[in-house]
């Protein structure tokens, strides 16, 4: 039984009384997670005791950076059927902007295909691992199971080259289509393993490891992918994406990787994002 806290755990604590949640509850789901009893009760009450001020999150541990999956050099990824362009790359984390991922044609097909099955998007909710409809994430969206069919299957294919990982890994395809006014507030793509709800999504594949964003239309004005923490902000470009990583073999999760889609002044947005897994997912 676990009689020792990381910094993840620690923010747990700190952000679940913040928000109201009864201590006694908190003991119970660390007591869960395989904590001694005695210790969690001493842990969540120490945080709890009496104090009206907020406590100071803990920083959790340094990501440790390793040797990137993407290739830090060269210009073009030749996949199987398509040579993709890398025009920019930041370091760390590793991002990188990609031209000519999808013809505009596949692009097209994409939408095409997408339209009619277009549901209001959902995010996981923390403590319940359920899908739930937020307001930080007003865009509708649909998705494709990976090889679903001939067409999605090239471009799965495709998608797993340029990611340098294994196409059993990623998960189907999502569309998101952001109407004027739709946005994605910053966030991250990984499950943060101190919330509840992560546990569910850790069990199918474990972490998320890569993301990437594929842009299926120019947009008129604003939509713009924006990296906080980077000061990076990249305009959609039909047929170009975004590809980011944020998880090493330790399972450690990069916060730098902070992203969100700004507000749609003009026109719409539409993308197909691939999230790849630690292992083989589905
Ligand atoms: O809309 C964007 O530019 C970002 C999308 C995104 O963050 C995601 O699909 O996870
Ligand atoms: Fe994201």
């Amino acid at each position: 039984m676990k009689t020792e806290i990381t910094a993840d755990w620690q923010n747990w604590i700190i952000d679940n009384l913040a928000r109201g949640c009864a201590p006694q509850s908190l003991v119970e789901v660390m007591a869960g997670k395989g904590f001694d009893p005695i210790f969690a009760n001493a842990i969540v009450f120490h945080f709890s005791n009496g104090s009206t001020q907020a406590v100071a999150r803990v920083p959790a541990a340094a990501y440790m950076a390793e040797r990137p999956r993407f290739p830090m050099e060269g210009g073009v990824i030749q996949t199987h059927d398509r040579a993709v362009r890398v025009s920019a790359r930041v370091n760390k984390p590793v991002v990188a902007i990609l031209d000519d991922v999808l013809s505009i044609e596949e692009c097209d097909e994409l939408v095409h295909l997408s339209k009619n099955k277009l549901k209001r998007s959902t995010i996981v909710d923390p403590q319940t691992g359920t899908e739930e409809v937020i307001d930080d994430r007003s865009s509708y969206g649909t998705f494709f199971t990976v090889n679903e069919n001939e067409f999605i299957a090239r471009l799965d294919r495709r998608i797993a080259e340029v990611m340098h990982w294994p196409i059993e890994n990623g998960e189907g395809m999502q569309i998101l289509n952001y109407k004027i006014g739709g946005e994605y507030k910053p966030h991250f793509d990984y499950f943060p393993v101190a919330d509840q709800g992560s546990q569910v999504h850790l069990k199918n594949g474990g972490q998320r490891v890569s993301t990437l964003v594929m842009y299926l239309n120019d947009v008129d004005e604003g939509g713009e992918t924006i990296f906080p923490e980077l000061g990076l902000t990249i305009a959609p470009k039909k047929g170009s994406a975004v590809y980011f990583e944020y998880c090493n073999s330790q399972s450690q999760t990069d916060p730098l990787t902070l992203h969100g889609g700004n507000p749609v002044l003009k026109g719409e947005k539409w993308i197909a994002t691939k999230w790849m897994r630690q292992g083989r997912f589905g």
